[in-house]
Parts: C-alpha cells; structure tokens; sequence
C-alpha cells in the first residue's frame, strides 16, 4: 500500500516464541500491513547474546543489545523477555513515552498490570497481553470485549500447559514426572523457571489476570489460593483412573455471594467432563456469564508459533488503533476486589490414607468425618500387602476447607492412620 502509516516495531527478547513473532512480522508483512492500515517495520530486536542460535534465520543487523534505544525510538513494543526486570522498566519506559505494549508476560501483568495500565491510560498507549493467558486461545478479548455487556460468575479452566502435558502422560502412559517435565521443556512450552509452572505460579498468575478483567476488579497472583503439582504421585493417578477421574490442574475464578474466589489446585474431574479431554500442552476455558450462559474456548496454551499467534493479533489490534488515529477507552476496574478466605469455600474432596488394618478402624475413621461435618460420599479400599498397611480412597460431599483441614488433622492424630497420602478437591458434577 502506497502513502500508508509506517509503525516502527521494537521486539524484545528472541527466544522461543520472540523468534517465531520477528519471523511472522517479516514473512507476513504484506497481510498485516493490510489488516492493520499501517505497514509494520521491525526496527530491531533486543537480545543478551548478539551471536546466539536462534529458531529461526534472522538478518543478524537487526540484533541489539541497547533494548532502551530501541525502546525510545518505537511506535509498538513487544516484550517477550519473561521475567519481572528489566521487562517491567522497559514496558514501563514504552507507556510513559506514549509507545503501546503487547507482552506474554503473565507473571509482571498478575504483579503490576493495574500501575502499568495506569501508565499507558495517562499516556493514551495501549497495553495488551492476550498471549499471556491460555497461549492462542482468544480469552481475553472475549472477556473484557465481546463480554463486556454480561455478568460473568464464573471462568474455570486448564491454563498451562506444561502441567497438562505431564498429568496427561502420566494418566496416559504412566511416566513418570521428571522424564515428562524435560520433554516439555523441550518443546518450548515450559517457563525459564520451570517450578513456576509445576508449583502452580504460572496458573495463578493467569488466574488472576482471568479475575481481574471477568470481575473489572483487581486481583494479583499472591491472592490466590495456589498449589501446584509437584505432589501428585503415580499412585494418585492411577487410583483417580481408576475410580473413574483424571487430575488436571485447574484456575478457578468465581463470584461467590460473600466476595471473589481466586484458586488454582490439582483436581479431579469426571472422564466424561469435557476439560477431561484436554490432552497435551492444549488449554480450556469455561466461562459462565449470565445472559450468555456457559461458553468453552479451547486451543493450543503454549508453544513458539501458537503464542506469536496471539501476540500478532494483539499487534494487528494495536496497529489498527494507531493507523486509525483514535485512542481506545481503557477498560477500568470498578472496585478492589473482595476476596473470600479460602478456608470459607466448599467443594467435594478425595482424601488417600494408608491405615493399619485392624477391625474398627473403617468405623473410626467414618466417625472422624462425622465428627466434622464432612459427609463421606464413598470409600474405597485396596487389600494390604502382607502386613501392611492399607490403601484407602475417600471420596466426601460438598464440605468447607476449615472443615477438611481439621478433618484432615484428627485423621493424621489417630492410630490407626499410617499416613495421609494426599488431598484432592472433586470438581464439576
Ligand atoms: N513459551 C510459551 O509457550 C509461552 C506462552 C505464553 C506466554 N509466554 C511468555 O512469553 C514470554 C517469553 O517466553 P519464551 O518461552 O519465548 O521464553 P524464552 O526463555 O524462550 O525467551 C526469552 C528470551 O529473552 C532473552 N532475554 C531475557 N532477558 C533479556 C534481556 N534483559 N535482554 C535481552 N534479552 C533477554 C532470553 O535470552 C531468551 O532468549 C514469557 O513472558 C513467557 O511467560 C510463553
Ligand atoms: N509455561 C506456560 C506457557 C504458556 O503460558 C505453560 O506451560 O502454559
Ligand atoms: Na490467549
């Protein structure tokens, strides 16, 4: 197009999915330019190591290690470096000159989005991170626009990837964790720091983005109820399946009559519950509004090309802004979110004891969750082995978290207890 809108682009970062984001931009710029009404120019891209191999072939006269430089001469900034600094001073350094931001970023968006976003509305820049939760899957868009004139309750979903490929091939194939772990990492779907993923940090993050924009609130990942996996054993898989479940690893964000619940934990769900069949590094997103009733999104979380997928559409949104010359109003967050304790919220649980099997002890054991309000729903034993202990599944109706952490407690305080093998919450009916 002749006598278009030239928008200089900064690319930050070259790794996994920066590389395939510099490739898109100088492969496609024909399409974009005609999506967005401006063409795209790659300036240049901000690396550590000028003479690093990289997954794709790039001009090596792009490269550079002055990302400020680069930054204060950009109309558009794309930050793909992870991490909380430098990419926050340089996000930060982008908005207050008046450059619009796209990031990845979902662990500096959980911490700072609200300053950031503070940033770019007294400047007029745009700050948009949709690659940040649930990879390629549009979520945030269709939450905070297409949404926008509905009441969502609930989102509820599978938002890393890295934790879905390991529990899927442990249901699927019985590997073991670690081996699963280094797989994927080798295909680009873990964070640098993989125990952010494991440990459930990346989810919360996610989380907490999810909440924040459903409930036009503000809520951070240390808000966030958080466990990971890193617990999950071998056996708790095995016996989940065999029960009839699968564990997966799910963000739970809710309006609750008292306040807003922000979660993220291994849980149980039915086989014939449609997140059950989420394989792979794939994610899925429930949200329940109320006029539009319950949609699903679904696609690829994680991964090089699916990421610059969305980090592209968020160029092409910010481009199309810029080249149209009026700014957008930012979308404001009403009040400071009301969070519920999390001892306060209930779900169903499935509690592994190994317990010495003598006669009563099933009796006494029935009496404990009595005693504490925590109706059991079934039980499950395996027969010991020899003389020792027995494995026991314990599968309860709805109860609170205080009400199962002191039930938990009397459980590991009685004899007959060997020890309790792990804790689990049932979601979905
Ligand atoms: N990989 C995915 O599937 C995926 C999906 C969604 C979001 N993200 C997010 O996208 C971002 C990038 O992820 P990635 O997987 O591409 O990571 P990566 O580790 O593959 O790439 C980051 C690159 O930035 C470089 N870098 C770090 N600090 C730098 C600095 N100060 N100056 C210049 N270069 C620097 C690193 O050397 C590396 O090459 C992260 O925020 C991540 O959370 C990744
Ligand atoms: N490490 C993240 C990348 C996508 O955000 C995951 O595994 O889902
Ligand atoms: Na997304």
């Amino acid at each position: 197009m002749s006598g278009e809108k030239s928008l200089k682009v900064a690319l930050l970062g070259c790794g996994t999915v920066g590389a395939q984001v510099a490739r898109i931009l100088i492969e496609d710029g024909g399409a974009l330019a005609a999506r967005s009404g401006a063409s795209l120019e790659l300036t240049g891209i901000a690396v550590r190591n000028l003479e690093a191999k990289r997954d794709v072939q790039l001009d090596a006269k792009l490269f550079t290690l002055d990302a400020e430089a680069l930054i204060d001469s950009a109309d558009v900034v794309i930050e793909l470096l992870g991490g909380m600094e430098p990419a926050g001073a340089y996000i930060e350094r982008a908005l207050a000159r008046g450059a619009s931001v796209i990031t990845g970023n979902k662990a500096l968006i959980a911490a700072r989005g609200a300053a950031l976003n503070a940033v770019a509305a007294s400047t007029g820049a745009q700050l948009r991170y949709e690659a940040a939760v649930a990879g390629a899957i549009p979520i945030l868009r269709p939450i905070a626009d297409s949404l926008a004139g509905d009441h969502i309750n609930k989102v509820m979903g599978i938002v890393n990837g890295t934790t879905n490929f390991i529990l899927d091939a442990m249901d699927s194939t019985g590997a073991a964790f670690d081996d699963v772990l280094a797989e994927a990492q080798a295909l680009g779907y873990a964070e640098a720091d993989p125990t952010a993923d494991v440990g459930g940090l990346d989810a919360a993050a996610k989380a907490a983005i999810l909440a924040s924009l459903a409930f036009h609130t503000t809520v951070s990942s240390d808000q966030v109820h958080t466990e990971g996996i890193t617990e999950v054993s071998a056996a708790d898989v095995t016996a989940a399946a065999a029960a009839g479940y699968v564990i997966k690893l799910l963000a739970i964000a809710e309006k609750l009559e008292a306040g807003i619940s922000v979660r993220v934990y291994p849980s149980l769900i039915k086989r014939d519950h449609p997140l059950a069949s989420v394989r792979g590094a794939f994610n899925a997103v429930f949200v329940e509004a109320e006029n539009a009733g319950d949609l699903m999104f679904y696609g690829a979380g994680a991964g090089g090309n699916p990421t610059a997928s969305a980090v592209m559409g968020d160029v092409v949104a910010v481009a199309r802004q810029l080249s149209a010359g009026a700014p957008l109003p930012h979308g404001s967050a009403d009040s400071a979110a009301q969070l519920i304790d999390f001892s306060a919220i209930s779900t169903r649980y499935w509690i592994g004891l190994t317990v010495f099997d003598e006669p009563g002890v099933l009796a006494r054991i029935a009496a404990i969750f009595g005693e504490h309000g925590v109706s059991i729903e079934s039980m499950n034993q395996q027969a010991a082995l020899g003389d020792g202990p027995a494995a026991l599944r314990i599968l309860t109706h709805r109860g609170t978290e205080a009400a199962l952490a002191s039930t938990v407690a009397a459980l590991k305080a009685l004899d007959a207890v060997d020890t309790v093998l792990s804790v689990m919450r049932v979601e979905g009916n």
